[in-house]
């Protein structure tokens, strides 16, 4: 007989057409998680010499980075960018760019090369052009982007209920990023694009804890992705998507 809990991973797995990898606990889906990354991006390294890898900000992926600052690349060959960004400065508590360098750009990965996104533009809007610019010089498609999710459906910061996120949900716009105000989260925000993500080699949606599920559940019964932007990538079959969670 199954808990209710373990019926909505049932009910979640069969109902995502992409894999979910379930793990019985944080450091099991870490361990796993690092060796994926590790050899997509040992294989572009090998083919091209260079790999670029997008992260995402939040507490979820603070055990990964750990975990990966160790592992033996030619990480001097890797790029590191972001999916999103607060519109803060480096110092503050709330930069993606603060937690990426203290937490994964250290060990071994300190040599690896970041390209931020907030740029030192007197507002957002004009920080857009030098961090498409910035981003164009990065080898596309990415080799792999790691997401997070909020319980409001958002990925990246493809907020519901921001004026971006027509465009920034659009697989036919050319914008690399976009600027959001969240009306449920602090701090404007720049986001990667729905097809500069998904367009990756290889698309990971890394997220623990039951709420985080339930989250997907209700993403994959939500009606448009306007509500829950996370469904953007729920719904396409042809990306190369993977959901890794952990209680
Ligand atoms: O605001 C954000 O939240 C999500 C999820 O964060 P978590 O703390 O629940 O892991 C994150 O993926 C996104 O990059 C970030 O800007």
């Amino acid at each position: 007989m199954k808990t209710p809990f373990e019926q909505v991973l049932t009910d979640v797995t069969a109902k995502l057409q992409h894999p979910l990898l379930s793990f019985s606990d944080s450091e099991k889906l870490v361990i796993a998680l690092t060796d994926t990354i590790s050899d997509t991006l040992q294989m572009s390294l090998n083919a091209r010499n260079q790999a670029t890898l997008v992260v995402s900000g939040g507490s979820t992926p603070i055990p990964l980075f750990k975990k990966l600052a160790a592992y033996d690349l030619n990480w001097a060959n890797v790029n590191v960018t972001l999916a999103d960004e607060r519109w803060v400065d480096e110092n503050h508590d709330d930069s993606n760019t603060q937690l990426v360098k203290t937490q994964l750009l250290q060990k071994r990965a300190s040599a690896a090369r970041f390209i931020g996104l907030k740029t030192p533009a007197v507002d957002i809007d004009s920080g857009l052009d030098s961090c498409s610019t910035a981003l164009k010089q990065l080898p596309q498609p990415f080799d792999v982007v790691i997401l997070g999710m909020g319980n409001d459906g958002h990925t990246a910061s493809l907020f519901p209920n921001t004026t971006t996120l027509k465009e920034g949900l659009s697989p036919a716009t050319d914008k690399l990023c976009l600027s959001c105000q969240p009306p449920t989260a602090p701090h404007q925000r720049i986001t990667l694009t729905y097809p500069l993500l998904s367009s990756a080699k290889q698309v990971i949606l890394h997220i623990a804890g039951e709420d985080k599920l339930l989250t997907l559940q209700k993403a994959l019964a939500a009606k448009n992705q306007a509500d829950m932007p996370i469904r953007a990538f729920l719904q396409d079959p042809s990306i190369n998507f993977v959901v890794y969670w952990s209680p």
